[in-house]
């Protein structure tokens, strides 16, 4: 997943060992977020009493220099050479997240004009941190329901089988439109098993009353995603695994219509991966379910415990005996 989403940022054109550094600076930085939270709250405090924490998270953001700050100036370097080429020239580039930061300015009156390398390292570091964990906590919760429930799983099998044409070597992007069944699975999965259970804080702008409640100016709100996705009064049997919720009709996940459920928050601040994650977890699924046959371990049964990590994971992570269901797999 960081693979992937490293060259959604930086581009397609990184080595191996590139992508390893990435992938390791961003896992230490991921796991250390819970302490720098403390350090947004207590800023004075926590540089007397909590200097060891503050030194580890100093290091964590200088090692994320020491690898992006290269990338970001590789990008900005092609950048420069590709406004003296043709069109022709330059076929095979693919955008980044990277140059559209580039390429963004403020309106002229702003005391900055465009971001820094400082402010789109932190940018880069949003993307990979807010979309690798949740998008891998998703994916494992969802093949866990598939390996607990393997009627589920044969029911999609089926359904990728009635669509993937012979001779596809597997299931393509625009083949995803035709399996209702798959988008159900990923919309149950991510209602029975939010990655995060919380939204990030929020704040309102003048005193609101809310069922009689007063939320006070400047007051901080956060909303419990996974409680309102299993409801009682809005969902049926809530805490079970049933795709088929979905299938009578077209669900709106943006809470445009109503909101039965917000895995990824709704409104102005709604995730703006929401639909990267999407196609990503339908795309893996349905590559995952058409290529192997997904198994518990003998004599094991799947443990749909909880662990609050960064995200909501599996307490025990899922272990299970894969085959290949094609003999060129
Ligand atoms: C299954 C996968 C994902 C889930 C469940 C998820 C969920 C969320 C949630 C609940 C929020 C907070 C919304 C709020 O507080 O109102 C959020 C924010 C965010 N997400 Fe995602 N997300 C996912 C994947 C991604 C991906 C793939 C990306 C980008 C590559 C991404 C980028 C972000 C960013 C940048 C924010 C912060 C937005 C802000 O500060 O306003 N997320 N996400």
């Amino acid at each position: 997943m960081y693979s992937l989403l490293a060259q959604l940022c930086f581009g397609d054109k990184l080595s191996q060992k590139q992508m390893e550094e990435i992938e390791e600076v961003e896992h230490r930085a991921t796991l250390h977020l819970s302490n720098i939270s403390i350090f947004d709250f207590w800023k004075s405090f926590s540089k007397i009493v909590l200097r060891k924490r503050r030194a580890w998270s100093l290091k964590i953001r200088k090692d994320q220099e020491d690898v992006f700050i290269p990338l970001i100036r590789e990008r900005k370097k092609l950048k420069e050479e590709r406004s003296t080429k043709s069109n022709m020239e330059d076929q095979d580039y693919v955008l980044s997240y990277v140059d559209t930061l580039l390429d963004l300015r403020f309106p002229a009156n702003h005391d900055k004009i465009q971001l820094t390398e400082r402010d789109i390292l932190s940018l880069c570091n949003e993307f990979l941190s807010a979309g690798a964990g949740t998008t891998t906590t998703a994916l494992e919760w969802i093949l866990a329901n598939l390996v607990k429930y393997p009627e589920i799983q044969e029911k999609l099998f089926m359904e990728i089988k009635g669509v993937v044409r012979d001779g596809d070597q597997g299931v393509k992007e625009d083949d995803l439109q035709e399996m209702p069944y798959l988008k159900a699975i990923i919309l149950e999965g991510l209602r029975r098993h939010p990655p995060t259970h919380v939204s990030l804080p929020h704040a309102v702008t003048e005193d609101t009353t809310l069922n009689e409640y007063l939320v006070p100016k400047q007051g901080t709100v956060v909303f419990m995603l996974a409680d309102i996705g299993w409801d009682p009064n809005s969902w049926e049997d809530p805490m079970a695994f049933k795709p088929e919720r979905f299938l009578s009709s077209s669900f709106d996940i943006t809470g445009s219509r109503e909101i039965k459920m917000m895995p990824f928050g709704v409104g102005r601040r709604m995730c703006p991966g929401y639909g990267l994650a999407m196609l990503i977890l339908e795309y893996f699924v349905a590559n995952l379910i058409w290529s192997f046959e997904w198994k518990a371990v003998d004599g094991d049964g799947v443990d749909l415990s909880e662990k609050q990590e960064f995200t909501m994971v599996m307490k025990n992570p899922l272990q299970v005996q894969i085959s290949p269901r094609w003999k060129n797999n």
